[in-house]
């Protein structure tokens, strides 16, 4: 997908927000969009998506399916989630048997089940980010958009949000994201561009910036702290997973310690 020379402003006689944006993104990418307050990530996001139109310029080779998580998910709408979500799905273009499918494993897999009967204005704004969440996946898009993923969001949840971008790359969708929480700062392999002045710039990764994953194992107690602890230490956590060797036939005396632990953290710096 490319974007040619986009302008756009909001108002005939107002500012120019975007001012001759040119960039282009290929299947298998991830762009992380950053840039300071209001300075016009979400417009971006949004002509990619092709939520607003450009005032100039144009926007070529779109994929055909487009999801779109907004910042905020609009939740005053008079729906039950179930109700909300199948209506998507059939707008999606899937069948009702395949809609409910994937509302089924959609609402189950982001923790949702229990607010399948919930109408949306009842919901808690991480509740509802979660719908929006859940819309843009129920089929496989083509281009994945979004704008501040983990705002609202609970622990569980925002650890999911990389898994569903690297689902997203590996059918060779393409994926834009906006982040000033800084949580995607070590998306392995994402391009990073920079709104600023309606401008936009690519900052070429350097060589000290490639990635490594590291598995460490500890003792469940410790699994909340330990996140945390690495969390803080710049350290993105990729998922946590039990260990399943505990399964296993008991370790010999002289088994490594490690075997012994049982939950397992995976993290990448
Ligand atoms: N619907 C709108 N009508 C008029 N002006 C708007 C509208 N939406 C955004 N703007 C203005 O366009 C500029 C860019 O806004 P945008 O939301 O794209 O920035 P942003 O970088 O995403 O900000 P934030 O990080 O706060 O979400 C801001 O000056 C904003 O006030």
């Amino acid at each position: 997908m490319r974007l040619e020379n986009v302008w756009l402003r909001y108002h005939r006689r107002g500012p120019w927000v975007l001012r001759g944006v040119d960039v282009r993104i290929g299947p298998g990418e991830v762009a992380v969009v950053l840039g300071r307050n209001g300075v016009g990530k979400s417009t971006l996001l949004q002509v990619a998506a092709g939520v607003l139109r450009p005032g100039q310029g144009r926007v070529t080779d779109r994929p055909g399916r487009v999801g779109w998580v907004p910042e905020r998910f609009p939740a005053d709408q008079p729906f039950t989630v179930a109700r909300y979500l199948t209506g998507m799905a059939r707008v999606a273009g899937l069948s009702r048997a395949a809609a409910d499918d994937a509302v089924t494993a959609w609402t189950d897999r982001l923790g949702l089940a229990r607010f399948r009967a919930v109408r949306l204005p009842e919901l808690s704004k991480g509740t509802a980010q979660k719908v929006g969440l859940a819309q843009a996946m129920l089929r496989p898009p083509g281009l994945l958009v979004l704008d501040e993923p983990w705002e609202g969001l609970d622990a569980a949840t925002r650890e999911l949000v990389p898994e569903l971008i690297d689902e997203v790359l590996a059918a060779d969708g393409a994926v834009l994201v906006s982040d000033h929480r800084g949580e995607t700062i070590r998306l392995p392999g994402a391009r990073r561009w920079t709104v600023a002045d309606g401008a936009l710039t690519e900052e070429t990764p350097s060589a000290d910036e490639t990635v490594a994953v590291v598995e460490v194992a500890v003792p469940s107690a410790r699994v909340a702290s330990t996140i945390a602890r690495l969390r803080a230490e710049g350290h993105q956590i990729l998922r946590v997973r039990p260990d399943t060797s505990t399964d296993a036939p008991q370790p010999q005396p002289s088994a490594p310690p490690a075997a012994l632990a049982p939950p397992v953290v995976g993290e990448a710096r």
